[in-house]
Order: C-alpha cells, then structure tokens, then sequence
C-alpha cells in the first residue's frame, strides 16, 4: 500500500530521502475518515523510521520519540491527567476503525473516498481550487483567528488564510488561545479535549496546558487552553487597558504551539518535525526563538522552517528585561530579545531603557519575514515606518517579502451575505441601494437615495486617523451627506463619536462597539468608505468595500497605496481607477478627495456606477496570495535554518 501524501513528511526520516507526494482536499478529507489505514500507513512508516540506525529507539509513542527525551526536562506531561472542562474527543488519537481499507490502493482512495461536508462542498464549488506543486505540514500560531477569536484583521487572516492553504493541499494546523471571557465561548463549543496536556516550565513555575481540537474546513483548529484566557474583556486587555501578563499568556502559546506538532496526534497521526511554522506578530514571535535555542540543539525541528508574517509593526510585545529569566530561555540567547529604548523614550535618569522584544526576537531568529503587502515590506525599512526594528528589518531585506492580503469570500460575499437584508451583484445592483435604505433606517437616518453615505469601520486608534476624522467633521457636515462610524478603542475618540451624534442628528452617527453583523451591513449600505490611517500595513476594510460596490477613500500608505487606484477619468483605455487614495495625510487632502467622491457620485452617475463595477471584479480570492506564501514557503527549505 502505498503511503498517504498528507502528513507523509512528517513522518519520513528526513526531507532529503523523503519524497515529497501531492496532497489534495480530498485525500485530506478521506485521511480523516480513514483513521484505520492512516494507523496502517503510521504504523509502516514508524517501522521504516526505526530501520534508520542506531539514531532510531523503539517507538512508543510518537511524543515519546519526537519530543522530551531530545529536549532533557523541557516539556513533561503532567502525572495526573487534568478535568477537562469538555468532554475528551473520542475521535483524536484512538479512534475505532469501521471500514476494511486493507487492499485498497492509495489512488483509488483519492479517487473513491470523498467524505464533503456540506461547508467545504460549497467552497469547493464556489471555485476550483488549484492544488499547491508541494504540499507540507504548516503550523499557524496566532493570537486570533475569526470565527473564535477575532479583534482586527489578524483574526480575519488568521481565520482564511489557512484554509485556503488547506484547499491547496496542504496539512494545516492553527494553535491559538482558547479564550473563555463570556462573548466568544460558544464559538468554541465544537473543539473538544484531546487528552494531551503538558507542563510549560516558565515564570517561575511549571504551568499546566491543555490542547482542544476542531477540524474544520480541512484545517486543525488547536486551541491552547490554560486559567489566564478565561476571564472577560477583549482578547488582550479590559477598560483597564492591556493585561499585565500578556507576557506569560503568549509565552505559552508559544511552547504549546511548539510541542502541537510533535504530540497531537490529529486525524490519526502527528504533525511531526518538518513543518512550517507561520507564527504571526508579537503573540507568536517566541516560536523561532524557541526553535532556535531550546528545540535544534537537542536534533529537533531541524527540518522545520518560520516564517515570521507582520501584520502590525506597532506591537512589538516589548517588557522590562528583568522578565527575561521568566521566559525559560537559555541565558546566552538574551540577545536574541535584547532591546534598548532610545533616551527620549526613557522614564527616568536612571532609567537604562533595557527590556525584552518578542517581535524582535523572531526578526532575527525566522527564516522569512512576509509583511501583508508589498508597500508595508518597504515602510518598515524606513526610520518613519520601522518603529525602531528598521534597521534590523533593513539587515534582512533578502528575506524580506510583501504580500498583499486576500479576504475570505465565502464571508465577504454581497450575493450570499447572512448578514444582510439584500443580496446584489456586480450585474444587478438595485439589491445594493435596498441596502442603503435599510442602513439609514437602522440608523435613524432620512432614508434618501441622493446623499452620499460615508462609513468608517475599524479600531479607534491613532493608526487609523481618527483625529482626522474629528479634525474634518464640522466641515464635511456642512455639506449634504451622511456619515457613520463603527468602531471602539480609546474612550476619547468613542466619547466624541457620541457627542458628535447629538450635534449632528440627521448626518452623523456614532456606533461604540464592536459588531460583525453591523460592519457587514455598513459595508454594504454605504457609498463611500473613509480610510484615512496614518499606516496601514494591508488593511481589510477597503478590500471588502470593493468587494461590495463601496468606494474607498484612502490614505495612500502600505497596503491600501497597493490595493486602491484613484480614479482617472482619462485613463489609456477609457475611466480607470476603483476609489481615491489621497496624500500626504492632512485634512485638507482628505477632503479633497471626500468631496471629489461626492461630487463623481452625485454628477457623474455613469462613472460612479464604473468605479463600484470595478471594484467589485477585481480579485481579492486568497488564491493568489496563498501561491505567493508557497513560493516564499519554498524558499525558505531550500536555505539551512536561519539560526541552526
Ligand atoms: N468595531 C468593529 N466592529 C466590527 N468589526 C470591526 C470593528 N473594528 C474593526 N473591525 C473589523 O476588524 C478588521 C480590521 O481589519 P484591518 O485590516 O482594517 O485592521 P487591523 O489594524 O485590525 O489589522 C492589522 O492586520 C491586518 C491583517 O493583516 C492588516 O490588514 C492591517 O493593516 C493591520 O493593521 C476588519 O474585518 C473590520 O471589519
């Protein structure tokens, strides 16, 4: 019986003898009802494993071989198995096999045995995926990821892009926080234990971690359940502001997400130790630290690679260097995280600036670095957009990639959209202006189809130009049109936005909070959406917009300078352009370009309609930045380790 592709690497004795075989959804999907066979293949592949040496030992288990014994005290299972707080997964590690696979060859499975739930059945007919040319075991680790968790884009891109890799072929696993803070704990509800569970020795302490599982969309969701991510507010801090040990509780994460691969045993069998790890911001930035002082010295994740993907330079995961030893790392690896404020940035005179950086740490640890588009991967190598890591992001500019996000269209789709009250396309768009009238009646707003109604959606942050937006109101509401915000963040910004709603009843209205359905529908119901962030290292919103008919006004700065074309009227093949993007970033510019939009939209019909139509054609499918993160994938196996 020939063996499986999924999965196959990782348990191959080593990449160079293992030849690498293509695996598609659908041989995924069948490995996973087929436990019987993958026991089978295991069991084949474990005996040739042991054939290898005098390396090779018995094989107990393949947490056993794989992981503590290489890494001397570093990761014991605890001796009592804890009370899971759900009930164990019957179907991880032990399931009981039903069919009688023996005989069957592994190209008739691949043509026969497609198990479709009717979720990926849509997907799959929604577009014919294109399989990946090599397919590997790649490990997400993420802060968020929607639909669990999701506060900004990370949960966005951390919820889609995975899957779109495992529709390529790929083996892939997201470890992430089991957060339980009263709002997202029924998101979890389908993620049961998997009876593993093991001691992270850090911050003074051995600390007990569980591992839930969900398998979804041809993609393992594992979710690291520990006390300090049950507790209500956001995912990273309350009203008081950012958790105080935030440290510790991403200092888990990343152990956890280091040991998933060697010890989970999903669908039947181990990630093992050829993965690529995707570890995403400062959450995730311990990972290659990790792999580089605590796992490849001991011969472990030698075939492993990270990719460090940079969503947003401006959390860095930065604390006093006395924290260091908290972090289990060897002392000579201080380095790797050192960081020293500048002066200015000092508290005292006493004060030397010494501190730890997660984010610098896998600067110089990952073996690529991918920022979400091509303008942000330049930015960061500048002093105005590096944030102080610019001249170590500088220092590794030959791995140093942009690649522009995509969106989830199964989600982001105003032909199919749950949330909201009419569906149109780019052929038929009365559905779009029912929207509009329903917006403005949800809001209280004059229902009136000839007043341009401008959105803003996002985090009320300094990165998102808010004060812009304060800064220009009195003189857009003298104008005739409609503008609402949806947001949260800081209290002064969510403060205005209600004061601004009292002055301003028939024009200005002011969400405070924070509502997936409401963004949905903003999106579609308005005509313009305004984005005038100070950065942006891709930014989602204006991608949706497109995707529904909305035109976005834009800062032109990283990704949204990437993703939005002023609109030309005089363009080589007739009007081009699918929105504004308006610099340098003043208020007078912003308005320029605000009322250039209302008066296109206003005067210009025919335009206007060409604008949304082709906003609306582009594509912004993950397919294409999914192949990008294959090549860059690619490349980073053809190069040793960065730090072996
Ligand atoms: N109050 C609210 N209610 C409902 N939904 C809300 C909301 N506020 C924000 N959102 C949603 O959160 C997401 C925000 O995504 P963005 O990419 O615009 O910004 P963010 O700065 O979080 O992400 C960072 O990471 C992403 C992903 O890489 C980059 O695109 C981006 O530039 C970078 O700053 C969107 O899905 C938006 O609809």
């Amino acid at each position: 019986m020939a063996t499986p592709g999924v999965g196959a690497a990782c348990l191959a004795p080593s990449a160079a003898t293992a030849p690498r075989r293509r695996a598609d959804p659908a041989r995924a999907r069948a490995c996973h009802a087929r436990p019987r066979l993958l026991q089978l293949v295991r069991r084949r592949c474990v005996a040739e494993l042991s054939r290898e040496g005098p390396a090779s030992r018995p094989l107990h288990s393949p947490a056993q071989q794989l992981a503590p014994p290489l890494v001397p005290g570093l990761l014991a299972p605890p001796t009592q198995a804890p009370s899971p707080t759900t009930e164990p997964d019957a179907g991880v590690g032990d399931l009981e096999p039903e069919l009688h696979l023996e005989g069957i060859d592994e190209d008739s499975v691949d043509r026969t045995v497609v198990v479709v739930s009717e979720q990926d059945s849509e997907i799959m007919d929604a577009k014919e995926q294109t399989p990946a040319k090599v397919t590997r075991s790649i490990v997400f680790v993420t802060g968020e990821a929607a639909p669990y968790a999701k506060s900004g884009g990370l949960g966005d891109v951390c919820g889609s892009l995975p899957i779109a890799l495992a529709a390529r072929g790929h083996r892939v696993m997201v470890v992430m926080p089991r957060y339980l803070n009263g709002s997202s704990d029924k998101n979890y509800a389908k993620a049961f234990y998997t009876g593993k569970h093991i001691k992270i020795p850090c911050f003074g302490g051995s600390h007990e971690v569980t591992f839930f599982h969900e398998y979804r969309d041809s993609v393992d969701w594992v979710f690291v359940d520990h006390p300090s991510y049950h507790r209500p507010g956001s995912l990273y801090g309350d009203n008081f502001g950012a958790f105080g040990d935030n440290q510790f509780r991403y200092t888990l994460l990343c152990y956890a997400a280091c040991e998933a691969p060697l010890i989970l045993e999903l669908g039947g069998y181990i990630y093992g130790q050829s993965c690529m790890f995707v570890v995403n911001d400062w959450h995730a930035s311990l990972v290659p630290v990790l792999l580089a002082a605590k796992y490849r010295p001991y011969g472990v994740y030698r075939d492993s690679r990270s990719t460090l993907v940079i969503h947003n330079l401006a959390h860095q995961g930065v604390e006093p260097a006395s924290t260091y030893p908290d972090l289990g790392l060897p002392p000579e690896w201080y380095g790797a995280l050192e960081w020293v404020f500048p002066e200015w940035a000092r508290r005292h005179a006493l004060d030397k600036g010494e501190a730890v950086n997660f984010l610098k740490g896998a600067v110089v640890t990952a073996d690529r670095i991918v920022t979400v588009s091509q303008g942000y991967s330049w930015e960061v190598t500048t002093a105005e957009g590096g944030q102080g890591l610019n001249e170590l992001l500088s220092s590794r500019k030959s791995v140093l990639n942009g690649i522009v996000n995509g969106i989830d269209i199964n989600d982001w789709n105003p032909t199919t959209d749950k949330c909201l009250p009419y569906h149109y396309t780019v052929d038929d768009l009365s559905g779009k202006a029912k929207c509009k009238a329903e917006l403005q009646k949800e809001l209280g707003l004059p229902v009136r189809a000839d007043v341009p109604l401008i959105g803003f959606i996002g985090r009320l942050d300094y990165q998102k130009g808010i004060d812009l937006i304060k800064m220009a109101i009195p003189d857009l509401m003298r104008e005739d049109v409609q503008f609402v915000m949806l947001g949260s963040g800081d209290p002064a910004f969510e403060g205005w936005m209600r004061s601004t709603e009292s002055s301003y009843k028939d024009k200005f209205r002011g969400w405070v909070g924070f509502s997936v359905p409401v963004s949905h529908r903003i999106t579609a119901g308005c005509d313009i959406l305004l984005m005038p962030s100070r950065f942006e290292p891709c930014g989602l919103n204006q991608l949706y917009a497109m995707q529904y008919g909305t035109v976005p006004v834009v800062h032109g700065t990283g990704g949204l300078r990437d993703t939005v074309e002023t609109f030309n009227p005089f363009g080589e093949k007739g009007e081009e352009g699918t929105g504004w993007a308006f610099s340098p970033l003043t208020v007078e510019k912003m308005l320029w370009a605000l009322r250039t939009a209302m008066s296109t939209y206003r005067d210009h019909k025919p335009s206007w309609e060409g604008l949304m139509k082709r906003g609306m054609s582009k594509d912004h499918t993950w397919d294409h930045a999914a192949e990008q993160y294959e090549q860059i994938f690619e490349w980073a196996f053809v190069d040793q380790p960065y730090v072996m």
